[in-house]
């Protein structure tokens, strides 16, 4: 019996295992006594002890710091008198949308079927089931006519599953690949109940909105802004009432942006959080009416310095809502945060959150520092334009701006430190195909959906992770196949590096020699607990305790936190 145990640990150790080999090879003609079997397994212990200690360690300081680096994303999603009074909502919201008969009646079993097909995972109670068309979402004619004219003939994973949830009034976290088709996803739910809304009720003067999304940058919110009012058009063409919708964003005169719109009543807005959280403060918009939020990039919004808008915003509303946040990036434990605020959320899932997109082929060089820039120009040459290239600082966007156009390349370039007339310019003529290259900080980075991008050069490479996605993300959009191309050289810290490596082998692409020569993580550590990698922001190569992104929390929390950001050239306050 004893010996039979003794064999046991040597099998998860590599230590006892040789030390096992060795006494045989010592002393190959002795037989083997209990009371060495006694020592094998003492020692066996021993290091199974030490193993599980550093484990659990681990684990409690992990537990430690998620717990204080999510203290802020989940307080942000409730209302300081929610918070106060520790007031939760228990009962879903409901609206007058029902599936057709036969997805009601449709079995459990057939249902997990369906999605096993598309690839969705989803978690909650009571999920609706997932509809294979807009048609049988039953979208009013006007709006599938927007549809098909966009060349949107059937719904995309996370649209089969994340519209039914959307438009039951559920709340909802949505995370799926870039480019997958998210923001009809959370765009149309919002025009069906304005529509609704405004046929119970018209609107009136200073009354509404109905529902707002709110976006991390301006940019984001112009184009999210364009997809909902073009589905409003249609529904007004078809013979439907009219919808009226603003866009609140810095940088932009308030009165001729939406002054006379507010006059008429107003059914949805669309805005970054630091200006709607002025206009409600200022008593110039209110939510009373309001029972719609959705928050796009909602991971990103709330930890990149806008927590203490969303916070003031939530303050508003006067009724239950509906919350709905969508990301391509979003790590188990904030999903596991956000779970505890939200009202029997449903979680619709395609793909792991911060995968890459598996249609681009993600290429990644050794080029040292002082050669970038003049291989940059090389780089260019891989595929056809629109190519875009983003770097981590404002000043080396500017520098290669001057140097392309001193080439002859026709780039246009944005940072949060241009003026919001030379942005809009910017993403107009890159959008419309006037210009072949758009350099940018990550203020482009996060949802802009340019065009059939065919390349995006990452000059440098992100020290996030989640970045580094979005990034890659602006290309292989909605089916179609891209290129990235990431320099990467001794300036890029390991554990970026490391992340890389593992999103590479991941999305089975290529790994150059230099990554794979790379020293590990522990691989207990590695896969610990349940969580993959770090369960803040769920970079595969190190785990919370080492997250660059936490460390820029805590400067943040420590009070530096705009300039901080600022600092950084990409988020920080409205841009
Ligand atoms: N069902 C569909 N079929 C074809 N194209 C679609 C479909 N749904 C959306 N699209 C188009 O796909 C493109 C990408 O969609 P969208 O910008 O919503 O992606 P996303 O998932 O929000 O990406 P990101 O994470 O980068 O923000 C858009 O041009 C959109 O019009």
């Amino acid at each position: 019996m004893l010996a039979t145990r003794a064999t046991e640990p040597s099998s998860l150790q590599s230590h006892p295992s040789d030390v096992s080999a060795g006494a045989e090879a010592d002393g190959a003609d002795k037989p083997r006594t209990l009371l060495d079997a006694a020592k094998e397994l003492k020692k066996a212990t021993e290091a199974l002890d030490a193993r599980t200690l550093r484990m659990v360690k681990q684990q409690d300081e992990e537990s430690r710091v998620l717990a204080e680096a999510s203290q802020v994303q989940t307080n942000a999603l409730m209302s300081a008198a929610e918070v106060a009074q520790g007031f939760r909502y228990t009962d879903t919201l409901k609206t007058s949308w029902r599936p057709p008969r036969y997805l009601r009646e449709m079995s459990e079993e057939t249902r997990a079927q369906l999605r096993d097909k598309w690839h969705i995972l989803v978690e909650g109670e009571n999920i609706v089931a997932p509809i294979k068309s807009f048609k049988e979402m039953k979208f009013p004619p006007p709006v599938l006519q927007a549809l098909d004219e966009k060349g949107i003939k059937r719904p995309t994973p996370i649209q089969v599953q994340g519209i039914p949830v959307a438009l039951e009034g559920r709340d909802m976290i949505g995370i799926a690949f870039t480019g997958s088709g998210k923001t009809v996803t959370f765009s149309l739910p919002l025009v069906m109940l304005a529509l609704e809304e405004e046929m119970k009720l018209p609107v009136v003067g200073g009354e509404g909105p109905f529902g707002i999304i709110l976006c991390p940058s301006r940019e984001l919110a112009r184009q999210t802004f364009e997809v909902v009012e073009y589905f409003c058009s249609y529904l007004q063409r078809g013979g439907y009432p009219e919808l009226r919708c603003i866009l609140c964003i810095g940088g932009e005169d308030k009165r001729t942006q939406f002054m006379p719109i507010l006059q008429r009543g107003v059914h949805c807005i669309v805005a970054t959080p630091g200006r709607l959280s002025d206009l409600l403060n200022s008593g110039k918009i209110n939510l009373d009416v309001c029972r719609y939020i959705c928050l796009d990039e909602g991971d990103r919004m709330l930890d990149l310095g806008f927590d203490e808008e969303v916070r003031s915003i939530m303050n508003h509303f006067k009724q239950q809502r509906q919350t709905l946040l969508f990301s391509a990036t979003m790590p188990q434990k904030f999903q596991d945060f956000a779970k505890n605020v939200l009202v029997q959320p449903v979680i619709v899932n395609v793909g792991r959150a911060g995968a890459a997109n598996l249609d681009v082929i993600q290429e990644v060089e050794y080029v040292k520092q002082e050669a970038k820039i003049v291989y940059l120009l090389e780089c260019l040459q891989k595929t056809a334009p629109p190519v875009c290239i983003f770097c981590e600082k404002k000043q080396d966007v500017d520098d290669i701006h001057e140097y392309l156009l001193l080439k002859g390349v026709d780039a246009v370039s944005i940072h949060g430190g241009k003026d919001q007339a030379d942005r809009n310019k910017a993403i107009l003529q890159f959008k419309n195909g006037e210009k072949d290259v758009l350099i940018a900080t990550d203020i482009a980075a996060k949802g802009l959906d340019f065009p059939d991008i065919q390349h995006v050069i990452n000059f440098d490479m992100p020290v996030e992770i989640e970045n580094y996605v979005h990034r890659i993300g602006r290309t292989g959009r909605c089916g179609k196949t891209g290129v990235a191309t990431t320099f990467i050289n001794k300036a890029v810290p390991e554990s970026a590096l490391l992340d890389l490596k593992h999103l590479l082998i991941e999305a089975q692409q290529r790994v150059p020699p230099v990554l794979m020569a790379l020293d590990d993580p522990d691989e207990d550590i590695q896969d610990m607990g349940g969580v993959k990698g770090c369960a803040f922001c769920g970079g595969l190569g190190h785990r919370i305790t080492d997250c660059p992104k936490i460390d820029k929390d805590a400067r943040r929390l420590g009070g530096a936190r705009k300039d901080a950001l600022a600092g950084s050239g990409g988020y920080g306050g409205d841009w």
